[in-house]
């Protein structure tokens, strides 16, 4: 799953929705209150077929979120990659032109979701 943010001052949108438990074809979009901010999240297919439409979704975004699954290794698991491991697999030492950091989330144990959308925000065009 790509995220990508793009912070607005629209209100949300009301009325829920259910999180299909199925790969992502095509995208979803869906808006995210945390206080004052709204956070315009588009979440992208992951699957190869998908992946020349992403850089479509990234012009003008605030930040771009990779969700990578530790080498089908999960971090709630026991045999997750490390978080170092992680860095070095994708060379994000290596970046430079951006900001880049990584966290280490579960999902499923809603470990670090806090801290990931924290960063977002801070980082977010309109809020320096
Ligand atoms: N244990 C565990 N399983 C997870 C977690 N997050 C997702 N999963 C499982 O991983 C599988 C794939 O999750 P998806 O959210 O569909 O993956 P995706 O990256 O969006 O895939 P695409 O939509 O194809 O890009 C599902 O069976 C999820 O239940 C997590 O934090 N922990
Ligand atoms: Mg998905």
């Amino acid at each position: 799953m790509q995220v990508h943010l793009r912070q607005e001052f629209n209100p949300p949108q009301t009325g829920g929705y259910s999180e299909d438990m199925i790969p992502t074809v095509g995208f979803n979009m869906r808006k995210v209150a945390k206080g004052n901010v709204i956070i315009k999240l588009w979440d992208i297919g992951g699957q190869r077929r998908f992946r020349t439409m992403w850089e479509r979704y990234c012009r003008g975004v605030s930040a771009i979120l990779y969700v990578v699954d530790a080498a089908d290794k999960i971090i709630d698991k026991s045999e997750a990659l490390s978080k170092q491991a992680m860095v070095d697999h994708l060379g994000l030492d290596s970046i430079e032109d951006r900001e880049v950091c990584c966290y280490m989330i579960s999902c499923k144990e809603s470990l670090n979701i806090d801290v990931v959308i924290h960063w977002l925000i801070k980082h977010s065009k309109t809020a320096k």
